[in-house]
């Protein structure tokens, strides 16, 4: 099987989670999309949910498919958020971010009371860290930040280099008008306290880390589709 196909089998296992009238987080990205697609057809066969979408191209794609929509100020709590990710590790802790909606993907699976990431295998990892981690950062003082950012990656006994993600032709705006920071600092042996330290430097928005948020994982593989739940 090619990549999308194993995309689509993890979105198809993952839409037999949803049911009918549920609140549901939308997630970004090229495994997403794919979930998408399958419900755009399910609604289309008289399929209720009310989504939220984690991104600007999310939520075009929903409405082309004619999947209602709305905030997280009309729709605060959420049943559930399916969404894709960059890196999965045994206890679910993932990286995200690579699409660059980490920011509102976090909001939204914070706000569900379960989030279930779809992937293929090749997301799956012992120790996180492969990926470069994203960090949304303010455009007001980038070079404080990424100093600040180093400082507390070496504290942490970390460091490498933090590359600003480039659109082409300028830095890449997330969709709340921030930049990206993506950071190669090699494996992570404590996300737990990367993520704590990131979170306290003022020009830090957001990063990908996302700690004890998703509740199951659907991968797929050429063997199968298999579910992962958090080992700890
Ligand atoms: O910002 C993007 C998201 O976190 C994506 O869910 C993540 O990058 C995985 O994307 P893909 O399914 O395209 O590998």
């Amino acid at each position: 099987m090619d990549a999308r196909q194993l995309k689509i089998k993890a979105a198809e296992t993952a839409l037999g989670y949803v049911e009918d009238g549920m609140r549901l987080g939308i997630g970004t990205g090229s495994t997403a999309r794919e979930f998408i697609a399958l419900l755009g057809e399910k609604v289309a066969n008289g399929f209720n949910v009310i989504g939220v979408p984690t991104s600007e191209a999310t939520a075009r794609q929903c409405l082309e498919l004619g999947i209602e929509l709305k905030s997280l100020d009309e729709s605060p709590e959420l049943d559930l958020t399916i969404d894709g990710a960059d890196e999965i590790d045994p206890a679910l802790n993932l990286i995200k971010g690579g699409g660059g909606a980490l920011l509102r993907e976090k909001i939204v699976a914070s706000a569900s009371k379960a989030m279930i990431v779809i992937a293929d295998e090749t997301k799956v990892v012992d120790q996180l860290g492969a990926f470069p981690l994203p960090i949304e950062v303010m455009p007001f003082g980038l070079g404080a930040t990424r100093l600040a950012i180093e400082k507390a990656a070496s504290r942490l006994n970390m460091s490498g280099s933090l590359d600003l993600r480039s659109s082409g032709d300028g830095p890449f705006m997330t969709d709340g008008g921030h930049y990206i920071l993506d950071a190669s600092f090699g494996r992570i042996p404590d996300a737990e306290a990367l993520s704590v330290a990131l979170n306290i430097i003022p020009g830090v928005v957001e990063h990908g880390l996302f700690i004890d948020i998703a509740t199951l994982a659907v991968v797929a593989s050429d063997g199968g589709v298999r579910t992962l739940k958090a080992t700890e």
